[in-house]
């Protein structure tokens, strides 16, 4: 039975669902804050469910051997080393809309405290002062938000402001004409949204473009008197030249969720005039919890019981529903990878993967992913359907693929070209029916072969006598013989032989074989046929 270890605070549903899926539960909700403890005991685990206060830091992953999945009940994945896991074949996923709602509103709820100062003002007046005039708001109706990153919580965040009769300008350079005018915002660029805001609000994710994008010189680009909100990722904003702004006055007030530090126990924006801070609260309501506890507990409990993906961030998604049909395709991606990553000794240039007639309305990218992995564990075994086309990237492989109606007598099937330096091969294959994978072509020469765990290629010239030698060689040395399957191009040309056999080919056994004179090659084969 999988394990997984819940090291945040999770909603209790979370727990309940991993144990009615047939997945063994560890709940230790401060755990994500003791490294140490956590580093050591990783390795018993197969999934890590885990918020924002647990770090999968690149040395966490790498001592999480058994580990195959990191679920983080939320949306931020700032705390994980996605790259780190990719290597490792580890899985990542998000819960990317279960606390969108939440998190506007208390973007939201940021901009009337921040218009108003109602922290401040309810302090003071819990102290018996009744300071009516200290306290002088702004209204918001008819101001003008500036909204930079319109995803998911952004347009939320739009549409509550819009009802709440703001003009929006919004700032995201993914953003379509067609979408900003669906939701009501006017689609700018920054310098102008700079310009011409009383509000902003941050909702985009942390990365090396939006690191720091509120700084001094943005500030400066302001109009006197701008609010400022994040509920998104501290790092956007620069604190230090907040905190310049807000003492000379240039910004009004800020609103502040996540801070550059966390847990920000200490920091220069506390107790400043009109700066409302909380402790990353964004996403915590109760339904907001409930609902990313629910759905992370779900998705990793369905990849780990039945292999379906959802929400990865490193992992095409397989669904629930297509993960059954899907399996059989994607053993057969993998051993035409394997096939042809056995007999290659030289580094790849070039992979075009063809999907025809039925294949080519199946999960493709799962399936590309496959036949990488298949394809690069020969060289390298620890590679997995995450990793492989991370690998295949960085060593500079021309990735294509291909899809195509039905063009043969199969439904459908997979036809793999790899491309080295001096030599180009090709095998295709399908599934039958009884779910298991054939070789139904390779170098372009048609055959039927079923794929066992020990195989033999061999390539010949097509001369009487051949068969015969082939068998007396095995047969001298007590090697059986499963299933035989020939080909050749035309009579007299180029032929291959695959043998199907019960054992490793003996290696001693392949010298004597490769000094017949009409064998050209012979390769030993093993495939991972299992489950
Ligand atoms: N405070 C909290 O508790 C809390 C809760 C949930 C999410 N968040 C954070 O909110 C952020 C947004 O979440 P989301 O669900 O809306 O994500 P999302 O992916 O749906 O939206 C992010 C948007 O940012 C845009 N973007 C990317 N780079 C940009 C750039 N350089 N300039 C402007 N826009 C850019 C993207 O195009 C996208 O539309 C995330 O960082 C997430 O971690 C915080
Ligand atoms: O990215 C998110 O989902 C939020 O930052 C929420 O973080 P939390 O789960 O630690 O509250």
């Amino acid at each position: 039975m999988p394990r997984v270890l819940v090291s945040d605070k999770l909603s209790p549903t979370a727990v309940e669902i991993f144990k009615q899926r047939g997945v063994e539960v560890d709940y230790q909700p401060d755990l994500g804050k003791d490294k140490e403890k956590l580093l050591s005991i990783i390795d018993q685990y197969d999934g890590l469910a885990i918020r924002s206060a647990t770090k999968a830091t690149e040395k966490l992953i790498n001592s999480a051997t058994n580990l195959k999945v990191i679920g983080r009940a939320g949306i931020g994945v700032d705390n994980v080393d996605i790259p780190a896991a990719s290597r490792r074949g580890i899985i990542v996923m998000n819960t990317p809309f279960g606390n969108s709602i939440t998190t506007a509103e208390h973007a939201i709820a940021m901009l009337f405290a921040t218009a108003r100062q109602i922290p401040e003002a309810n302090a003071s007046t819990h102290a018996g002062k009744w300071e009516k005039n200290r306290f002088m708001g702004v209204e918001i109706t008819g101001k003008t938000l500036g909204l930079i990153g319109c995803g998911n919580i952004g347009s939320v965040v739009a549409m509550r402001a819009i009802g709440l009769k703001m003009h929006v300008a919004a700032f995201d350079p993914f953003l379509s004409e067609e979408r900003a005018s669906e939701l009501g915002v006017e689609k700018v660029e920054l310098d102008e949204l700079f310009a011409k805001a009383d509000f902003i609000t941050l909702h985009t994710p942390l990365t090396d473009k939006t690191r720091g994008i509120i700084d001094a010189e943005a500030i400066s680009k302001m109009k006197d008197g701008v609010r400022i909100i994040n509920c998104a990722r501290g790092g956007l904003v620069v604190e230090a030249d907040l905190v310049e702004a807000l003492k000379s006055g240039k910004v009004a007030g800020a609103g502040i969720d996540v801070f550059e530090q966390e847990p920000a126990t200490e920091n220069p924006l506390f107790n400043m005039p009109n700066v409302v801070c909380t402790p990353h609260l964004g996403a915590s309501t109760s339904e907001a919890q409930e609902n990313v506890a629910i759905q992370v507990a779900e998705q990793m409990s369905d990849y780990l019981v039945k292999g379906a993906v959802t929400n990865a961030i490193n992992m095409p998604s397989i669904s629930a529903e297509e993960a059954p049909r899907l399996k059989p395709f994607i053993k057969l991606a993998e051993v035409l990878g394997a096939f042809v990553g056995q007999v290659t000794d030289e580094a790849i240039d070039e992979v075009e993967v063809l999907f025809d007639g039925a294949t080519s309305e199946m999960n493709t990218k799962a399936l590309i992913s496959a036949t990488l992995a298949g394809l690069i564990r020969p060289q390298v075994s620890d590679v997995n359907m995450v990793s492989a086309p991370i690998m295949a990237k960085e060593r500079g492989v021309i990735l294509s693929e291909v899809k195509r109606d039905k063009s043969g007598v199969f439904d459908g099937y997979i036809k793999l070209t790899v491309k080295t330096p001096n030599k180009t091969r090709t095998i295709a294959g399908t599934v039958f029916s009884d779910g298991k994978p054939r070789f139904i072509q390779i170098k372009g020469i048609n055959l039927d072969a079923e794929v066992g765990e020990h195989m033999l290629y061999t390539t010949n010239h097509d001369t009487p006598g051949f068969i015969g030698m082939l068998g007396s060689v095995c047969g001298k040395h007590g090697v059986n013989i499963a299933n035989f399957q020939l080909g050749r191009n035309k009579p007299g040309g180029d032929a291959i032989a695959l043998l199907y056999l019960d054992a490793p080919f003996p290696s001693e056994v392949l010298k004597e074989l490769v000094a017949q004179e009409q064998v050209i090659s012979a390769k030993p084969l093993r495939f991972d046929i299992g489950a």
